[in-house]
């Protein structure tokens, strides 16, 4: 190990990390890279709830916050569903979270989960 302490991932981080990595694929405008500050989106903060990107996801990965990909899928489940609850139907980010959402549970539908959850146990 260098000076600066860096830890081994963990097989989950590993997997979390991976998973994370094919969903924000799938998120080119990174729309969802990062927190919505009511700056960019007015009102935000008292409308939504529970606020979510791939950012904070990333970062509960990284202190093993999650202890399981199915906790992940809520996360990214919430995210889009932010997106659905804060942006009128006829926007862009609307649409691009209604879409996001589809190609994710693809990517996190039950089976793959299972199968990754039985290679790390
Ligand atoms: C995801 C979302 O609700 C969102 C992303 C953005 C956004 C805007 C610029 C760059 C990246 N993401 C946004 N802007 C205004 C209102 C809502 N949004």
């Amino acid at each position: 190990l260098n000076k600066v302490e860096e830890k081994e991932l963990t097989p989950l981080q590993e997997a979390l990390s991976q998973l994370i990595r094919r969903l924000q694929r799938k998120d080119p405008s990174a729309f969802f890279s990062f927190p919505m500050t009511d700056l960019i989106a007015p009102g935000y903060s008292t409308i939504i709830k529970r606020p979510m990107d791939f950012g904070a996801m990333k970062e509960k990965v990284k202190n093993e916050y999650y202890e399981s990909p199915e906790e992940l899928k809520v996360d990214f489940r919430i995210m889009c569903e932010n997106a659905m609850i804060y942006n009128k139907p006829e926007t862009i980010y609307h649409k691009a979270a209604r879409k996001l959402l589809l190609s994710g549970m693809k990517i996190l539908r039950p089976e793959r989960l299972e199968s990754l959850r039985q290679s790390i146990e």
